[in-house]
């Protein structure tokens, strides 16, 4: 069996009475993709946060290869190789395509290397034909493909997705999708995900949240014909 590179244990969250994250036990094995779900308020976030660094759990453990993370703030778990895009932007609008890449190489390898590996990662997310146009300039799925880009380029063993697919087109989800596969061929991956369509089409184990536990850790064809989960806790849409 591939070795587990994430793994929660007894997980806990709270923020004053309510039990934000509640005993999460948690593994994802070397290149395995997760995708989370759940119903709004489910804890998904919150798991996310302790996960990442965000926020520090109340109780419960978090490592990553074996290293404790419990404590340690994204940058460090940056560091390891894993890499984080949050929902909120990371990237620059005032720089074009290619240097919001490159700074994000420069953290990690030494300035031909980051300039090589850029050309590469904009040919890999076809994004050449606007490789110098300003961030602040670009629509909302071309941004999400370059905040991709940026978690990307460092060649991480484990990829943490908040939200990649939200606001975006059928046309960019599916662009998204593929570059995820792709992504996947090296990393373990665990996206946080609202979007049916993109679950649907990217994930095979699926993990459900509910009041802060874990509900159903299954293949996502049985979570979403599973009575409990469709009426429950994705409603009549899944
Ligand atoms: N900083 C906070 N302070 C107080 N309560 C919080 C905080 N963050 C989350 N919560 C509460 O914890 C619970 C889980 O919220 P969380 O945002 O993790 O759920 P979620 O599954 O990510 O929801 P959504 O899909 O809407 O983003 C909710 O009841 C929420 O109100």
């Amino acid at each position: 069996m591939a070795e587990i590179v994430l793994e929660t244990q007894a997980l806990t969250m709270r923020f004053g009475g309510v039990t934000a994250a509640d005993n999460v036990n948690f593994k994802l094995r070397a290149r395995e993709l997760r995708c989370l779900i759940g119903p709004n308020g489910a804890g998904k976030s919150t798991f996310f946060k302790c996960v990442t660094g965000l926020q520090t759990p109340t109780e419960g453990q978090v490592f990553m290869r074996g290293h404790e993370t419990t404590h340690w703030m994204p940058h460090q778990i940056a560091s390891l190789g894993v890499g984080i895009k949050m929902q909120t932007p990371s990237v620059m609008d005032n720089l074009n395509v290619f240097e919001n890449i490159w700074l994000a190489a420069r953290r990690f390898y030494p300035s031909d290397e980051a300039g090589r590996k850029t050309t590469e990662m904009i040919e890999r997310l076809a994004l050449g034909s606007i490789a110098r146009s300003n961030l602040g300039q670009l629509a909302h799925g071309e941004r999400q493909r370059v905040e991709l880009g940026l978690v990307a380029v460092a060649d991480p063993w484990l990829v943490l997705l908040d939200e990649p697919a939200a606001g975006m087109s059928a046309e960019d989800v599916d662009r998204m999708t593929d570059i995820i596969r792709e992504l996947n061929k090296t990393a373990a991956i665990v996206i946080v995900e609202h979007d049916m369509q993109f679950i649907r089409s990217i994930a095979e184990q699926v993990t459900v949240f509910h009041q802060g536990a874990v509900l159903m850790e299954d293949h996502v064809d049985r979570v979403m014909a599973d009575p409990q989960v469709r009426n429950v806790y994705l409603g009549k849409k899944a």
